[in-house]
């Protein structure tokens, strides 16, 4: 099983962002998605964990195979970092969170609320949730912000691992993962054409 994407466009607040988007990406491969601001990355990724509906074409592979980590970590304030695991993997059924504390280096900061983390530790630990989904397909949206550098590689780690497992990776980022084996696509090729009518320069600036 992989991830299929064909010709695929997508919107956001109704107007064509990205059109005739298309790749594959097999058992232990990782592709980033490159371009600037603006340009559509969160929006393809959001289309591909299903939040949204594609504009055309088609996303092949089984919803449940995707695990999403968005900008925002989805934590519960008041759980500990293990009761925030062990809600995510009772959510998804799975059991084990030891994997996930100690490769994302939460061990020392289980007990604590994750209201009382620092935000590099809250986005360890946002990460960490990807492990105990069980999930083959993992689509990040600039995973590595807030993070140190050491943080960064033991994130690049766990991507490695995931991907060594047969796991795949679909990466939003703007920063060097440390991910050679990853293919890069930049969308900025992708942009969709905007409609002649009502779409001048000035307008342009806010799409
Ligand atoms: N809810 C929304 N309604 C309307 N337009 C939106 C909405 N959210 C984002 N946009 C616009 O859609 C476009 C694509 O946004 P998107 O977040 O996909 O870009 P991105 O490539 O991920 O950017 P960045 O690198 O800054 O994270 C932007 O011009 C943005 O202003």
């Amino acid at each position: 099983m992989g991830l299929n994407v064909r010709d695929l466009a997508c919107a956001r607040g109704g107007l064509a962002m990205l059109e005739g988007v298309s790749f594959s990406i097999s058992p232990g491969a990782a592709l980033v998605l490159r371009g600037p601001n603006g340009c559509g990355k969160t929006t393809l990724l959001r289309t591909l964990a299903g939040l949204q509906p594609a504009f055309g074409g088609e996303v092949d592979c089984p919803p449940e195979a995707i695990a999403y980590a968005a900008h925002a970590d989805g934590l519960k304030a008041t759980l500990s970092v293990s009761e925030n695991l062990q809600f995510w993997a009772a959510i998804y059924g799975t059991r084990d969170i030891d994997t996930a504390l100690e490769q994302m280096n939460l061990r020392a900061l289980a007990g604590r609320a994750a209201q009382n983390l620092s935000a590099g530790q809250k986005r360890r630990l946002g990460l960490a949730r990807l492990m105990v989904t069980g999930r083959p397909i993992w689509v990040l949206d600039e995973p590595t912000v807030s993070l140190d550098v050491a943080s960064v590689a033991l994130f690049g780690d766990v991507v490695r691992h995931h991907l060594a497992s047969g796991g795949m990776a679909v990466i939003a980022t703007h920063i060097d993962l440390g991910l050679p084996e990853a293919e890069i696509l930049d969308l900025s090729r992708f942009k969709a054409r905007l409609p002649e009518f009502g779409v001048g320069d000035f307008n342009e600036a806010f799409l």
